[in-house]
Formats: C-alpha cells, sequence, structure tokens
C-alpha cells in the first residue's frame, strides 16, 4: 500500500494575525487570499453568519484549486445583538468604541475547512465575552489615533494596545484574535491533519 503525503493547507486570508496564529501551530501552509468580506443578512444569527463567511472565505479560493485542505474564518464582535465588523472609518472606530466602553460583548469567531479536490467542508465556530473598561472620550480619540482599531472587527485588538482596555475574558483568547486555535486543530484532525 502506498502512502500518501497530507493535502496542502492553504489560508485562504488576508489577515496578518490568522497567518501568525496558524504558524504557531507549526505545521506548513500558503497564504491564498479572497475577496469575500463582509455581507448583510439580518435574518442570520451572530453563529450563522461567522460560519458562513468562513466557508465562503475557503470556497472562493478553493474554487481556484484541484487540491489541497483550504482554511477560511471569520471574526464578528455583537453587542445587543448588533454586529460589530471592521471599522470604515474613524468616526465609525469612535462610535463603535464609545457603545463597547464599559460593557461587555461577544466575539464570535468562525472556521471553515474544505478538501479542494472533493469540496467535503466542515465549518464550526467559537465564541468568546469580553469586557471594555469605561473609557473617556479622550481615551478613545487617543486610541484611534494609533490606528490599530482601523482593520479590527469592533475597532479594537486585544493582542495589542486594546490590551490595556479589556478588564477580562470569559473563553478563548484565540477566538478573540481572530484564529480559535483549539478548534481549529480539531478540525484540522478530521482532515487527516492532526497537530498533535
Ligand atoms: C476583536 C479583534 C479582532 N481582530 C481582527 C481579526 C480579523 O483580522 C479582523 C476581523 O475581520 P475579518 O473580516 O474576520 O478578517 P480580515 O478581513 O482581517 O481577513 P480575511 O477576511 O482576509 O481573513 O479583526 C483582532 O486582530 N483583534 C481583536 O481583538
Amino acid at each position: 500500500m502506498t502512502t500518501e503525503k497530507h493535502d496542502t493547507l492553504i489560508l485562504a486570508s488576508s489577515s496578518p494575525r490568522r497567518r501568525e496564529l496558524l504558524q504557531a501551530l507549526g505545521i506548513p501552509f500558503t497564504v491564498m487570499t479572497s475577496d469575500v468580506d463582509e455581507m448583510t443578512a439580518p435574518e442570520l444569527s451572530a453563529r450563522q453568519v461567522v460560519e458562513e463567511l468562513s466557508l465562503r472565505k475557503a470556497r472562493a479560493v478553493a474554487a481556484r484549486l484541484t487540491e489541497g485542505i483550504v482554511l477560511g474564518s471569520d471574526t464578528i464582535v455583537v453587542l445587543d445583538g448588533q454586529i460589530l465588523g471592521k471599522p470604515i472609518d474613524e468616526a465609525d472606530a469612535f462610535r463603535m468604541l464609545s457603545m463597547l466602553q464599559g460593557r461587555e460583548h461577544t466575539v464570535y469567531s468562525g472556521v471553515a475547512l474544505v478538501d479542494a479536490a472533493t469540496g467535503r467542508s466542515e465549518v464550526a465556530h467559537s465564541h468568546t465575552a469580553v469586557k471594555i473598561r469605561p473609557l473617556s472620550e479622550a481615551e478613545i480619540k487617543s486610541y484611534i489615533a494609533t490606528k490599530e482599531p482601523m482593520d479590527k472587527a469592533g475597532s479594537y485588538a486585544i493582542q495589542g494596545i486594546g490590551a490595556t482596555i479589556v478588564e477580562g475574558i470569559t473563553g478563548d483568547y484565540f477566538t478573540v484574535v481572530g484564529l480559535p486555535l483549539c478548534l481549529t486543530s480539531k478540525l484540522l484532525a478530521r482532515f487527516g491533519m492532526p497537530i498533535l
């Protein structure tokens, strides 16, 4: 019997955070980007939105390949049932941080794997509660001036200067940064790519 080589892993993401997090698992992968990003579907729950977007990102890249396991992911911030994605400008970042300050919200991250050769797919999500400390207008403006909030869901980065505004979390840290690693490793194992 011949032993086949593992499929190549392809990360369907332009996010430097996702690249760094996946690198931490120690498996080789290549990066390809897709155009899929936001979607407006008020009838979908937060869980459905991140799972659907993760799948769309993975499928868009898988469609350009004949083989390989493609990983797509998506992250959103949810407060009072309202989805906060990436800010469109500084005023939008100010609006989001004003809403989030002094309160707890939930971050949802989806992970999808698609086998480009067969079309087989699996998708899952995880969520983490995050408490942001009370912030003055001056503090919010000062944080936005660092530019860090501008490409992050909810307009903050827990892994950066944003760590100084996070009072605590309940759940998986990596779900907040943008790629739930425990969940990702479980899905990879199901596609014959165990990490351990
Ligand atoms: C809440 C939070 C989000 N984020 C980031 C993770 C994601 O990159 C981004 C959410 O946007 P996404 O649309 O999930 O991802 P992306 O557009 O950056 O990358 P791609 O679609 O190509 O995979 O917010 C942080 O880096 N830190 C945080 O604390």
